[in-house]
């Protein structure tokens, strides 16, 4: 018997297709092997990371923004974008300066984007709409509100099918640019401030992981999207534009972006960073 080993880091992933390509990546590297990995929706991860079921993941912005004593941001990688997501969206049945004191149904698994919605359109817009927050099925949210706000795949659908069917698309990415003139984080990834204290070693590893993971996929989007296009509704062409419409990068101007939402939102964390 040899000696006993440390456990390995409990990691999160987010499920959704914005998240492909670094999964892609970790299973052409074998690094999967080394973490224990658990996919769920982003307001799912986010609690497990707080609560400190999982040592290091993906979190929603906001969530990293309010919980940041207790976490450490892992550098240069994130999922943002500057301009356009594609996948971050409020879809409106009604012009927007229409939609005070109406009802907006903001989808269950999104926190920062939830909220740049809410400021966006109290501010660009002056509106101060109803909200209420459930699962995020466009045609369901529609039903009882006037407008919704979708992240994911769900969204990603939206930006594709809902001007059909005479809906108005708004892409939060693009309008968070437009309103600051920054690109827009809407996840980081994080570890546990103490996990990263007591195995400064292994958060290296798993950040090196990452962001390996995140070049070799960028290296090879088309291939990513043909594998992909072969269980999801997506042709290739649509998944490579999008795997290449997402920002990855966390440099200066992305924690300017940061810093920037972080103000806005009244919660103006300086981020602190793993030292990796
Ligand atoms: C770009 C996206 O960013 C996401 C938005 C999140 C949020 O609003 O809390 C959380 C994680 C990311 O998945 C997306 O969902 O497509």
């Amino acid at each position: 018997m040899s000696e006993p080993r440390p456990a390995r880091p409990r990691v999160g992933h987010i499920q959704f297709l914005n998240c492909l390509p670094i999964y892609w990546g970790l299973v052409r590297a074998g690094t999967l092997l080394d973490v224990e990995l658990t996919k769920d929706t982003p307001d799912n991860l986010n609690d497990m990371l707080v609560r400190g079921d999982l040592d290091i993941g993906a979190i929603s912005l906001v969530e990293y923004l309010r919980h940041a004593d207790d976490l450490v941001v892992l550098p240069d990688i994130a999922v943002g974008s500057d301009g356009p997501v594609l996948s971050v969206n409020l879809v409106s049945q009604v012009p927007l300066a229409e939609l005070d004191g109406r009802r907006v149904a903001l989808g269950s698994t999104s926190r920062t984007s939830v909220l740049l919605a809410r400021r966006w359109l109290e501010e660009v817009h002056g509106v101060r709409p109803e909200y209420f927050t459930c699962p995020p099925e466009l045609s369901t949210m529609l039903l009882e509100a006037d407008a919704a706000v979708l992240i994911g795949d769900a969204a990603l659908r939206a930006t594709y099918e809902a001007p059909r069917r005479g809906l108005a698309v708004h892409d939060l990415g693009q309008a968070w640019r437009d309103w600051s003139g920054l690109p827009m984080v809407f996840a980081v990834w994080a570890a546990r401030r103490e996990y990263a204290e007591e195995h400064p070693g292994l958060v290296k590893d798993v950040h090196q992981a990452f962001v390996s993971s995140r070049d070799d996929a960028l290296a090879h989007v088309e291939e990513i999207a043909t594998a992909a296009s072969r269980w999801e509704v997506f042709d290739p062409a649509t998944l490579a534009t999008y795997f290449r419409t997402l920002d990855f990068s966390l440099g200066a101007r992305q924690v300017d972006g940061l810093r920037e939402f972080a103000r806005r939102v009244g919660i103006p964390v300086e981020p602190r960073f793993a030292d990796v």
